[in-house]
């Protein structure tokens, strides 16, 4: 395990409104992490940093074993260093199979550098069985991708994403809309993904994120309230002030 993501006293204000507020996080890889946290506490903009469609004000967030910069790097640099961002509403195309779709996801390497990760050579037949298998859609490959549900749509976005071997996921919110079952589904989906892989998810569903049973940081006023266990930060009487209280949790 190593530390792939260090966020270090980042800020950055919005029109005098400061969002981020001297934000620290650390990701491993590999790792499942949670994000929670109140409506406005800056989840979406430690993303949008991340990910580099927002510049921090001030602070560092490193990557890597080399401790590279990402501020000063474009969105689709970032993106290349192997950062993969899957948004709340699905973006498959409808159009096209399941199959079609992964198969589009393979022919955009993220970047030279993800070719030495591949341990042998892999058919894109073979890549495409694959994941269709971690993400539960194996026997959906002949179907367009507009037929499928909500949450078979989520998965294969999901499916696309892991096409281009990402080292970090970020995942917003990925139970909204799902049912039960879907729900689920997902978390053994993000389980299995982050066992060779860091996975963030920010998620309002508290059940989804007991069933993730990772670490969870929470978010207030744009920095780090707690972290540690479910249990732990819930347990929290700031979080439970500040969060569980609320009606909006
Ligand atoms: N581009 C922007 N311009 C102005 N204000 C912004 C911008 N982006 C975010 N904000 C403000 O920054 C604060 C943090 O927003 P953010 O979307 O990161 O919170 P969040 O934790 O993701 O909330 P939610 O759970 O509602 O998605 C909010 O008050 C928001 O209005």
């Amino acid at each position: 395990m190593i530390s792939l993501l260090e966020v270090s006293g980042v800020s950055k204000t919005f029109d005098g409104f400061r969002a981020i507020n001297n934000l620290s996080i650390q990701i491993n890889e590999p790792e499942l992490r949670a994000i929670i946290g109140p409506n406005g506490a800056g989840k979406t903009t430690f993303m949008d940093i991340v990910t580099g469609k927002t510049r921090p004000d001030t602070g560092q967030v490193l990557w890597g074993e080399r401790n590279e910069s990402l501020t000063g790097l474009s969105e689709a640099e970032i993106a290349n260093r192997g950062i993969g961002r899957k948004f709340q509403k699905p973006t498959v195309f409808e159009n096209q199979t399941v199959r079609q779709n992964l198969a589009m996801a393979l022919k955009n390497p993220r970047g030279p550098l993800a070719a030495l990760f591949f341990k042998e050579p892999q058919t894109d037949a073979d890549r495409i069985n694959e994941i269709a298998g971690e993400i539960g859609l194996a026997d959906q490959l002949p179907r367009p991708a507009g037929e499928l549900s909500h949450g078979q749509k989520q998965w294969l976005e999901i499916g696309m994403l892991l096409a281009q071997d990402p080292r970090l996921l970020l995942v917003d919110e990925p139970a909204a809309g799902m049912t039960a079952e879907e729900r689920e589904k997902t978390t053994d989906i993000l389980k299995r993904a982050a066992r060779t892989r860091a996975v963030v998810v920010v998620e309002h569903d508290m059940e989804f994120v007991r069933r993730l049973n990772c670490k969870v940081t929470v978010l207030h006023e744009g920095h780090v309230l707690a972290e540690g266990s479910l249990d732990h930060v819930t347990a929290d009487p700031t979080v439970i002030d500040v969060y569980l209280g609320r009606s909006d949790a």
